[in-house]
């Protein structure tokens, strides 16, 4: 027999009433209460608005508020005497308007057509209550105009008789403007318009449901055909204005997510009835994946006017705070934090690759701690503004350049080691958290400085065919282990596959910034895995958005942005004011202060060689620390400062493998497992290359 638990109870109730079981809870269906949890998960706002927070933009704001007064007032001062002249023409016009007005007021004309209707209607108690009432306003009124005409004529007197020519003139001009500006048609202002503005046509929610219903998004369409539009789809809150441009958050139907809104943008657009650049459909995957944050602007972002870089006349900057990089759909400032980062920068050619990586080498060159490292690979001189402040820079990738850049990587690997070296061993109230600090950078004794190498069309490198792999290896290790010791590595290359952005550097950079890109593959590979997938999408950018993209890795969210376009002579205005800091500040170093850089020595010997030099033919096993110390012996120009580390990244391009192996301390005599390699290995891979080599 069926016990009562097991009998469906839902089943049979709904039989009996006809309809399904119920699905949500009455709990489900209540209305929503606060409660101190909700208050504690709520996000607040912040007090004080993000302008007002940041000095830049304080001062950009201020600025422009100054900017626009000073313009308004010039603008009017300069067409006073046309206003004069406006006001004398008009002015027996007023008078006329006045007098026939104050007519109309002491009759009491507005009254007129009431009492006329009563008349009509032949209500004779009505009319006399009207009547009565006029002629007690006609005697009120009579009685304030007599008395304004006596005392305005006895002012007038006094005037004439007591008063200076100049009082009589300041009354004459006072009269003429109230009589002109009471002349004034309606249709024809009496002063100009000092800025002219462009309304766009406001975003209501119908413009915005009928857009995303028009977009051929299968799953919205359903929606609709279902439940009509009103309900397919519903706005998370009121559309409001948002930056010079409005803003829609848009709960999409269930099922469908914002990226297919995304990979709409052009269809979207046209639905809105509005030029692409002003169309912004963003994804705020943190609330759900088919919440969506459509943004119109006013004007067509790529073509909007945008404030100059803040750095380019004056001030400085330090690469431990974020420095000017761009701004956002809305207008407001975008900057970029290098320190404690590495970046990759990726697009199609020709969308501004190069200006944001000069930003970034402009920004670095006002920041007086700075060393900056430049290659321009294409060798079109685009980076050519900053030398005058580098440290190492180099345009080109014939294969002296490339053997240059792997002398310079050569060094900055070193140069990792030692600062790993020093923040291990600093004292922990110097150095807390082994980190870099502004104030431990700024020591001179320790040589902590921020060190920033911008790589142009990195793929150059990679593809050499002697240099190429360690060069790659070199730069997996600055992307990966540079940030933590003050190295920030900068690729932008505009074939954004897995030769020009190895994984090693695509996977582990912190700041990504993707220009239009055409394809998934692309975008991932800048903007990291997933981004297409979750709507993050570079290659909705058309071909007109120069200098816009994807910035991910600043905020918590990726933004678009568009970079400052500081053009070549302007680059090099601020280079020349950057100089002049560095300077003062002797922090003039390498090419800058036109110290010879031997690379064709140092890259021309090959590391391979030279670690076989130093191995000893008895050796079977070898650590690494002892090969890094017989190197720096070897060759103290090319290997100082070498340890373990480097000898593990040289050799790893060669596949010699690094593991434990057995060996004996010098020093002390005992043996011991440490990082090491197989002589036999290292032999091996040196007829590899060479096999390699003379097959071309
Ligand atoms: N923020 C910007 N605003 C307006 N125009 C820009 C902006 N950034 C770049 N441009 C323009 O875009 C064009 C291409 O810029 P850039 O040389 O930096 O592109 P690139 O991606 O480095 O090109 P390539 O792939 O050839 O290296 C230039 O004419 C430049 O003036």
């Amino acid at each position: 027999m069926t016990s009562p638990d097991d009998f469906d109870w839902a089943r049979h109730e709904a039989e009996l009433t006809g309809g399904p079981p119920p699905v949500d809870t009455p709990e489900a269906l209540a209305p929503q209460r606060w409660s101190a949890a909700g208050l504690r998960a709520a996000k607040r706002r912040p007090i004080i608005p993000a302008w007002a927070r940041s000095r830049t933009e304080l001062k950009i704001q201020a600025r422009w508020v100054v900017a626009y007064y000073t313009h308004v007032w010039a603008y009017h001062l300069t067409r006073s005497p046309k206003y004069a002249a406006k006001l004398v023409v008009r002015a027996p016009r007023g008078a006329v308007r006045l007098v026939a007005g104050t007519a109309r007021w002491v009759a009491d004309a507005e009254g007129a057509p009431v009492r006329a209707a009563a008349v009509r209607r032949e209500n004779a108690e009505e009319y006399l209550k009207l009547s009565r009432q006029r002629d007690a306003r006609v005697r009120l009124r009579t009685a304030l105009l007599v008395a304004f005409v006596v005392g305005g004529t006895a002012t007038a007197g006094l005037l004439v008789v007591a008063g200076t020519e100049a009082a009589w003139y300041a009354v004459l001009v006072a009269v003429v403007a109230v009589l002109g500006v009471a002349g004034t048609p309606a249709d024809r202002p009496l002063v100009d318009t000092a800025v002219s503005t462009t309304r766009a046509p406001n975003l209501t929610s119908d413009v915005v449901l009928s857009a995303l219903g028009a977009i051929g998004v299968a799953g919205i369409n359903q929606a609709i055909s279902r439940r009509g539009l009103q309900d397919a789809i519903r706005f998370a809150e009121p559309i409001s204005r948002d930056g010079p441009g409005w803003r829609a958050v848009v709960d999409l139907p269930p099922g469908v997510t914002v990226d297919q809104v995304v990979e709409k943008r052009k269809e979207l657009a046209s639905a809105l009835s509005r030029p692409l650049g002003c169309v912004w459909p963003e994804g705020n995957v943190e609330v759900h994946p088919g919440r969506l944050v459509l943004w119109v602007g006013d004007e067509d972002l790529s073509k909007a006017e945008q404030p100059a870089w803040p750095l380019l006349k004056d001030g400085t900057a330090s690469l431990f705070r974020p420095v000017p990089f761009g701004t956002d759909q809305r207008g407001q400032p975008v900057g970029v934090t290098l320190m404690f980062a590495s970046m990759v920068i990726g697009s199609i050619p020709r969308m501004g690759k190069t200006v944001a990586a000069r930003l970034l080498l402009l920004a670095a060159a006002l920041d007086v701690l700075a060393e900056i490292h430049a290659y321009d690979l294409k060798g079109m001189g685009d980076l050519a503004p900053v030398e005058p402040v580098c440290h190492r820079y180099r345009a080109g990738s014939d294969d002296d350049d490339v053997a240059y850049g792997l002398a310079d990587m050569r060094e900055l690997s070193a140069e990792l080691a030692r600062r790993a070296r020093v923040l291990r061993e600093l004292p922990r109230e110097l150095c807390p958290e082994s980190k870099i600090t502004p104030e431990l950078a700024a020591r001179t004794a320790y040589r902590l400085h921020p060190i920033l190498i911008v790589v142009d069309e990195p793929q150059r490198w990679f593809e050499h065919s002697e240099y190429g792999e360690e060069l790659r290896e070199i730069a997996e290790d600055l992307v990966r282990r540079g940030p933590a010791a003050g190295i920030i590595a900068v690729f932008a290359t505009q074939r954004p596959d897995a030769k020009s952005l190895p994984t090693g550097i695509s996977g582990n950079a912190v700041l990504r910034f993707c220009l239009k890109v055409m394809g998934q593959m692309e975008n991932d590979m800048v903007l990291g895995t997933s981004a297409y997938r979750n709507g993050l999408r570079a290659t909705m950018f058309s071909r007109r958005d120069l200098g816009i993209g994807y910035l991910a890795g600043e905020g918590d969210e990726p933004q678009i942005t568009r970079t400052y376009n500081v053009d070549g002579p302007a680059a090099e205005v601020v280079v020349r004011r950057a100089r002049a800091l560095r300077e003062n500040a002797g922090r003039i170093t390498g090419h800058a202060l036109g110290e010879e850089f031997a690379p064709a020595a140092v890259a021309s010997v090959s590391v391979l060689d030279d670690i076989a030099a130093v191995v000893l033919s008895g050796e079977t096993k070898v650590w690494c620390e002892t090969v890094a110390a017989r190197l720096a012996q070897l060759r103290p120009d090319a290997y100082a400062g070498w340890d373990s580390e480097q000898v593990t990244v040289a050799l790893k391009p060669y596949r010699v493998k690094v593991r434990q192996v057995w060996g004996t301390d010098r020093s002390t005599g005992l043996g011991a497992n440490r990082r090491g390699f197989e002589r036999a290995q290292l032999l091996a891979a040196i007829a590899e290359r060479n096999r390699r080599r003379d097959a071309g």
